[in-house]
């Protein structure tokens, strides 16, 4: 793929020499389907891909062991394959055997974005439950409303072949009965409404809790009040409670966290030069103001719509205004934004998952967590600074983990439009020494 690029690029260039006026960032015919190839090639089926990972000791999703080694119980192995899963990934295979142990024991988890963590609490939690108790036993807390949910799914799927295992959603909106005591044996939720049900309204006793999931630990961390809210619910569990808490990144802040609400854990860590996948490919466009990258994101709409793109902005107003002017050019588009409520940012979600929308516009508020399978593009129309202006390395993998889930390849494109952005996108190149970064601009003037 980068021999294409290499191609397109000396494309453009050459078009560049023998025009020298300020045309070049719109792509000729052939540029454009050479880009169309490239993205094309990342789409072909990616199912031996995985198969082919899954042998590679280098991979995250390599694995010795199977399902059946694993020691599931029989109606969640059942679940597993339902949901076409052959082989554990690597985190799978490392961390299972930690949370089913007897004694139960806790765990600090770290594994690259769309590995296949959710999917190894929820079996972790869906073995602990003793579904003739009708009383919460597994607590997880979420960072998101739409994560909840997402994980939400994932339980009712993985345990669809064990009914007796009901599931309840602490999220804001689900409002229950005064004096309600909660029957089902799994809770999933957001921290507020969490700590709210286990302690103004009563609806869980806490000390029944023998399982304590805390995902995506950096993203709950950078959300205010979140961290306060998720040490006090851990406060009130037993001290017999299993305590698990899984990330996709581990700066110094999540790991200081992560160490006051787990106690002695087993710690499963990535190293710095691991943390990003190699099966996503990533590049950059220069461009020379906010125009030019419109003009340039319309130039490749075409290609990126064969399957389904994100594109990330720093803020709302920008996400709006490019939504907005897209949509008078007349392609389709979706807008995801934190000033939505929560029920309408779910319904955006869904909208795009079952693929009513190829292309979704976002803030930050979507780069964590949120698993769309057939999304093969992510583009950073801005690319993530934190609020002193240094690059957001976390925000970045969360970003382009959007893409590349669970084996399939992916393409990350950043639009450069100064030489700020480009000093931001060395810096977060310099920071995981990305050895797959390919530095090929598409446009230059
Ligand atoms: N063993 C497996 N075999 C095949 N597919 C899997 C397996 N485990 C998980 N998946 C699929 O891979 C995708 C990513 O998994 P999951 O959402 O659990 O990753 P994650 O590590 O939690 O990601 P993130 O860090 O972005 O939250 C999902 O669509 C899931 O269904």
């Amino acid at each position: 793929s980068s021999a294409l690029f290499y191609m397109l690029y000396a494309s453009i260039k050459k078009k560049n020499q023998k025009n020298s006026r300020f045309k070049n960032i719109i792509l000729d015919k052939a540029a454009q389907s050479l880009l169309n190839k490239l993205i094309r090639s990342n789409l072909v089926n990616t199912t031996n891909q995985v198969e082919v990972l899954q042998r590679d000791p280098n991979s995250p999703l390599y694995s010795v062991k199977s399902f059946e080694e694993l020691r599931l119980k029989p109606q969640l192995l059942q679940g597993v394959y339902a949901m076409g899963f052959n082989r554990p990934s690597k985190i799978q295979e490392n961390a299972l055997p930690m949370m089913l142990a007897e004694p139960p024991q806790n765990l600090i988890a770290q594994s690259q974005s769309g590995t296949g963590k959710t999917a190894a609490f929820v079996l972790a939690m869906l073995s602990h439950v003793d579904p003739s108790n009708k009383w919460p036993q597994c607590l997880c807390v979420s960072p998101t409303y739409e994560l909840a949910l997402q994980t939400g799914k994932v339980i009712e799927q993985m345990g669809q072949f064990y009914p007796e295992v009901k599931l309840m959603y602490a999220i804001r909106g689900n409002k229950l009965e005064k004096g309600l005591k909660l029957q089902e044996q799994i809770v999933i939720g957001t921290p507020g409404t969490v700590l709210d049900w286990c302690q103004k309204l009563k609806f869980i006793d806490p000390k029944k809790i023998k399982v304590f999931v805390l995902d995506e630990a950096d993203v709950m961390i950078a959300t205010q009040g979140h961290l306060d809210q998720s040490l006090r619910i851990q406060r009130m569990l037993p001290k017999s409670c299993q305590m698990l808490l899984f990330s996709a990144t581990f700066e110094e802040s999540v790991w200081n966290f992560a160490k006051r609400i787990v106690p002695d854990p087993n710690v499963i860590k990535l190293k710095r030069e691991e943390e990003t996948l190699d099966t996503i490919k990533q590049y950059y466009v220069v461009c020379n103001c906010k125009e030019e990258k419109f003009q340039a994101l319309c130039n490749i709409y075409g290609a990126i719509t064969i399957a389904q793109a994100m594109v990330f902005c720093h803020t709302r107003k920008t996400a709006g205004w490019l939504a907005g002017e897209l949509s008078k050019e007349g392609h389709q588009v979706a807008l995801l934004s934190g000033e939505m409520q929560v029920e309408q940012r779910a319904a955006v979600i869904d909208r795009f998952r079952n693929g009513k929308e190829k292309v979704l516009v976002t803030t930050n508020v979507c780069a964590r967590g949120i698993d769309v399978e057939q999304v093969s593009v992510v583009i950073n129309f801005d690319l993530p600074v934190d609020k002193d202006g240094n690059p957001d390395n976390e925000t970045y993998l969360h970003r382009i983990g959007r893409t590349g889930r669970f084996g399939k390849r992916g393409l990350a494109i950043n639009m450069v439009d100064s030489k700020f952005s480009m000093n931001i996108l060395n810096r977060i190149q310099d920071h995981f020494g990305t050895l797959n970064w390919i530095q090929v601009s598409l446009w230059v003037s």
